[in-house]
């Protein structure tokens, strides 16, 4: 089934790749954005892939939308869905594209109404850019979409399983716990530790900040990139994921002492055994057509 009119809450990075992509894809004919920040609008004006824009309540555009994405930071959900569910039809779909779901789940649910069915999701798709200039049509393809749906929403768990599929996403459903401790372990903490490093190289008193850019290697330009990723977003992320953060930074913390203790004991066995199966993991990652570092990854320009 085609979503005959879509609104975007929040056209920044997400939001804006949504409405490119439903409008490329024709998964929907009506593409509504409305966003709180007046640049924001001015730019998706310009970019013109919105058939309308709002930096108001947008009333009008919510009594007409058929599905209700809101592509806002984590920790803005809730007063986003307060103010946007009593205008909604009823019978309309409302979602969201939050990194993490359970924390988004509690925020919106005191706002729902019994006619209006909240199928909670996540794009595992992503860059470090912001903004509506920085999103793209084709970086959903051949990405995850995580969907969270509770019991009674199966048959609007369908029509949003479809919207995704069209928009080239494979889509996978699980409980909100099982997402927030698993993109604990692939998405928030590896954020979390380029964060980290990046910040302890330019804290090192016995390497100058010039020497750290100047010779940058490969690998830490890496986490230099991740390490730019949105700041409000991340305290969102980090402060609404915190006890399955904990856990998986309390793992790292001991596998990290481990290799350590390996190198101070000149225990090479270790270290080989350690990254021979960690250069597996990477080969089993890039079979399963998951490498977004390839070039064009997800593109078809
Ligand atoms: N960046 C990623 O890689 C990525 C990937 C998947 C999911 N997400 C999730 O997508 C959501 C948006 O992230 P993004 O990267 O697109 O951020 P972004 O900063 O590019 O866009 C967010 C937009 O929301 C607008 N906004 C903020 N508060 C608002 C409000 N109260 N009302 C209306 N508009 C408001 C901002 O003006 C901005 O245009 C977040 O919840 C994030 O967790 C991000
Ligand atoms: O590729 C990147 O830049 C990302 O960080 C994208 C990424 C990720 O961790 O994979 C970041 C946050 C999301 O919620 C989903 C995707």
């Amino acid at each position: 089934m085609t979503i005959e009119t879509l609104l975007i809450i929040g056209g920044g990075l997400i939001g804006s790749s949504i409405a490119r992509a439903a409008k490329a894809y024709g998964q929907a004919k009506t593409v509504y954005v409305m966003d709180n920040s007046p640049e924001a609008c001015t730019a998706i004006e310009r970019l013109g892939f919105a058939d309308g824009v709002s930096e108001g309540q947008a009333d009008f555009y919510a009594a007409q939308a058929d599905l209700v994405i809101l592509c806002v930071p984590p920790g803005r959900m809730g007063d986003v869905a307060e103010k946007v569910i009593p205008n909604m039809k009823s019978g309309a779909i409302l979602s969201d594209v939050g990194s993490i779901k359970g924390a988004v789940i509690e925020a919106v649910k005191p706002h729902l109404r019994k006619d209006i069915c909240f199928v909670a999701g996540h794009p595992i798709a992503g860059t470090e850019h912001s903004g509506p200039e920085a999103g793209f049509a084709e970086i959903f393809k051949d990405r995850w979409c995580v969907l969270t749906p509770t019991e009674e929403g199966l048959e609007q768990t369908q029509i949003l399983k479809t919207f995704w599929e069209g928009l080239g996403s494979d889509v996978a459903i699980m409980t909100p716990e099982r997402h927030d401790i698993v993109l604990a372990t692939t998405s928030h903490v590896p954020h979390l530790i380029a964060y980290t490093l990046v910040g302890t190289a330019v804290d090192m008193e016995t390497v100058t900040q010039n020497e750290v850019v100047k010779f940058s290697a490969g690998g830490f330009r890496d986490f230099t990139r991740i390490a730019a990723s949105d700041p409000i977003m991340w305290r969102d992320v980090f402060l609404s994921n915190r006890e399955a953060t904990l856990e998986v930074v309390d793992r790292f913390i001991e596998d990290l002492t481990a290799l350590k203790r390996a190198i101070r004991w000149e225990d090479g066995e270790t270290l080989l055994e350690h990254f021979a199966k960690t250069r597996d993991i990477r080969r089993h990652i890039v079979d399963a057509g998951q490498d977004s570092s390839t070039p064009n990854f997800g593109r078809d320009d």
